[in-house]
């Protein structure tokens, strides 16, 4: 498909719109396509995964795509054999087979690309453990689907949150409830809160205490509210706030909202202003002053809870002077690519001095006083870290290229266009 030369960036200071959130665009299009009543949705993140998901909920829902918004409810006649092509959204393939575990019917899910290889086994295991009939073939997954009983079943925290939070979609459909215990320790915590917050703006509530989670059964999808409006993203918009700070621009970015983030996703404004950065946050905006960050500081923090941001700020350690620390990360070789070495790899790259523990879930940077470049960068399709070669590139002191970006669409399809209309330089060869 050919490569990016990304030359540099004649610094443009303006104003940017956040993408829509992914994470929460996917919850409420699921949520609402079980709803008992019609839901529109506004303003949703238009990358390939909100399309799986589409095609996910094709056959059990009465949905339609416009413009500008996605009308939904529950089908009142559901198909009883469905073939789904889930793309690569982890999301996605593990939700819907929970979910899909409880309607009656046979549903093929067909994952593609990276998220061949991506793990199930335990959610596999935990599904089967209630009763459900699951199994695949190679890298699909079969579920034959059926009103379960329900039940307690154990699942262990360590590997990926989408295994709870397929759990807690699907409990509402079982005639008894499932009450979830999960193993220590626990990744990607806030996104199974993210989890609880849709499902209780769908009429489901959820009884949570410490490391276990009750949600009872033969409850209906009933949302609270006709419309939702998707907030931006975090984990996309910290990519804007590098840029800022990397290239010494002012950059006013529209679409967040405190009250409605992601914790893990919004943490990266709060770690960016524990090494240094200038951020002033509004109502439904920040601003970043790069023009007036100067020095910043060394970090030594566990992002456990928050894989999603930890490719933005390693670019942001690459201007510290010293090293630091990012603890809790083993979870990113799970990805769409093995993120623990791409972020080494666009690291080297840049200049940064990079030193990676896979085991223990470890990376330390140190940061350099320039950004050389000069070099190729294997993007591997991986959205996250396509994003992170092109916004690291843009400060480089010589052109980059990178190849297999095209994954970029996973989430932001717009993501070159984007950077171009603030002055970026970028051309495909
Ligand atoms: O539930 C979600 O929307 C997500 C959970 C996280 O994955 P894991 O729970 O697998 O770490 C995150 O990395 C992913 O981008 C989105
Ligand atoms: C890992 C991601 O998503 P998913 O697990 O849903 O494919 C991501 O968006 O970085």
């Amino acid at each position: 498909m050919g490569k990016l030369i990304v030359n540099g960036f004649k610094a443009r200071e303006g104003v940017v719109e956040a993408p829509p959130s992914k994470a929460l665009t996917l919850r409420y299009l699921l949520a609402s396509a079980l709803s008992r009543t019609w839901v529109s949705l506004r303003k949703l993140n238009w990358g390939d995964d909100t399309w799986s998901m589409i095609r996910g909920v094709k056959p059990i829902s009465e949905i339609e795509v416009r413009d500008d918004y996605v009308r939904t409810r529950r089908g009142m006649m559901v198909e009883r054999f469905r073939v789904i092509d889930v793309g690569e959204s982890g999301f996605t393939l593990r939700v819907l087979t929970g979910v899909y575990s409880g309607i009656d019917g046979t549903t093929l899910l067909i994952p593609r690309g990276s998220l061949i290889g991506r793990p199930m086994d335990e959610l596999l295991g935990a599904l089967k453990n209630l009763g459900a009939k699951v199994d695949r073939l190679g890298s699909i997954i079969r579920v034959v689907g059926s009103k379960l009983v329900g039940g307690y079943v154990m699942i262990s925290g360590s590997v990926s949150s989408q295994y709870i939070s397929a759990l807690l979609y699907l409990a509402p459909l079982t005639e008894g409830g499932i009450e979830v215990s999960i193993k220590p320790p626990i990744k990607s915590r806030p996104y199974i809160d993210a989890t609880i917050s849709v499902l209780r703006d769908f009429g489901i509530n959820a009884e949570r205490s410490d490391d276990t989670i009750y949600v009872s059964g033969s409850q209906e999808f009933r949302a609270v509210n006709e419309e939702f409006i998707v907030p931006g993203d975090y984990s996309l918009a910290a990519y804007y706030i590098a840029l800022s700070v990397l290239t010494g621009i002012d950059l006013r970015i529209m679409n967040l909202h405190r009250d409605r983030a992601i914790e893990s996703e919004y943490s990266f404004i709060k770690y960016a202003k524990e090494i240094g950065v200038e951020i002033e946050e509004y109502e439904d905006s920040v601003m970043v002053k790069g023009s007036s960050t100067k020095s910043l500081r060394p970090l030594n923090a566990d992002l456990s809870d928050s894989p999603d941001i930890v490719m933005p700020l390693a670019l942001l350690l690459t201007r510290v002077q010293g090293r630091s620390r990012i603890l809790g990360v083993s979870h990113l070789v799970y990805k769409e690519s093995n993120r623990l070495r791409g972020v080494a790899a666009v690291l080297k790259c840049l200049g940064a001095g990079v030193s990676v523990d896979e085991a223990n879930g470890i990376i330390e940077i140190e940061g350099t006083h320039e950004i050389k470049g000069g070099c190729e960068i294997d993007a591997l399709n991986d959205h996250r870290i396509v994003m992170m070669g092109v916004i690291g590139a843009l400060s480089a002191r010589e052109p980059v290229e990178i190849i297999n970006w095209e994954g970029v669409s996973k989430s932001w399809p717009t993501f070159i266009w984007d950077l171009e209309r603030l002055g970026a330089d970028i051309k495909l060869a």
